[in-house]
């Protein structure tokens, strides 16, 4: 059997007469950490939105652990275990990271909409959302609101409210934009130690961070995959470098 949790055949997606995705066949190993780059405007955030089904695409098919998943609406997919973050914060900012947290999982439970009416029910939910912080460095301020947080938490609270909902795929929007430099790591290192049953692909721009985050590599440039491989494939892939020299001259 396959140990592809994640692949797309021949996926395109045009805009008018604009291809933003040109011919994509890309396959994400299970227990992967993927890093999707390219220049700006490649097709990065496009792709994971037809993976997503946020978008229908023009041509081909999106396989999630085998299944044609192509025609399924985005929440169905989430129900089976393909969830994302986005480029853009998303939070409650009113709300402490465990009241947060404890709602996506009561939400994950169908009981979101009678959480409020009787909270001292909900002790083991509490219990799994504060374990869950925990796990993404939150612990010591699960009880703060989210707004006075420093981004960095903040982007990692998002990524814990996708973890709630038991993802086997999560896919990451850039979840370090923003965050500052002495933060960055940590998100990502948090990231990479999630459960390895757990397959991450992550769209990011700060190549220091893909290398030391990445087992794979696919780079993407006007729509398409231009190259593909591990991390030393890819840092000693001189046309990688020339489309990002050029990216940055
Ligand atoms: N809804 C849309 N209508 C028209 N063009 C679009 C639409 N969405 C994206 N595009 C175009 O498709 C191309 C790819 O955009 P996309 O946001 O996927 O790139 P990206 O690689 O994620 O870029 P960035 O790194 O800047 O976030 C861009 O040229 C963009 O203008």
């Amino acid at each position: 059997m396959s140990d592809l949790v994640l692949e797309t055949r021949g996926l395109k997606r045009n805009f008018g007469a604009f291809v933003a995705t040109n011919d994509v066949s890309l396959k994400v190993e299970r227990g992967a950490r993927h890093a999707l780059i390219g220049p700006n405007g490649a097709g990065k955030t496009t792709l994971i939105n037809l993976l997503t089904g946020v978008i229908p695409p023009s041509e081909g098919q999106v396989f999630l652990e085998g299944d044609d998943i192509t025609s399924l609406a985005s929440f169905k997919r989430v129900k089976r275990g393909l969830t994302r973050t986005f480029q853009i914060n998303q939070l409650f900012n009113g709300f402490t990271p465990l009241e947060t947290v404890t709602l996506a999982i009561a939400e994950r439970n169908g009981i979101g909409h009678n959480l409020w009416s009787s909270i001292a029910g909900y002790g083991q939910i509490v219990e799994e959302a504060a374990e869950l912080l925990a796990r993404f460095g939150l612990a010591s301020i699960m009880g703060e609101r989210t707004v006075i947080l420093p981004y960095g938490k903040q982007r990692l609270l998002e990524i814990a409210l996708a973890f709630a909902s038991k993802p086997r795929v999560l896919l990451l929007d850039e979840p370090a934009a923003g965050v500052p430099e002495d933060e960055r790591h940590e998100v990502l290192s948090i990231v990479s130690d999630l459960p390895k049953d757990v397959t991450v692909l992550l769209i990011e721009h700060d190549m220091d961070l893909v290398f030391s985050f990445a087992s794979r590599i696919s780079v993407l440039v006007a729509g398409a995959v231009f190259a593909e491989g591990s991390v030393s494939e890819i840092s000693a892939d001189a046309r990688v470098k020339a489309v990002y020299l050029g990216e940055n001259a």
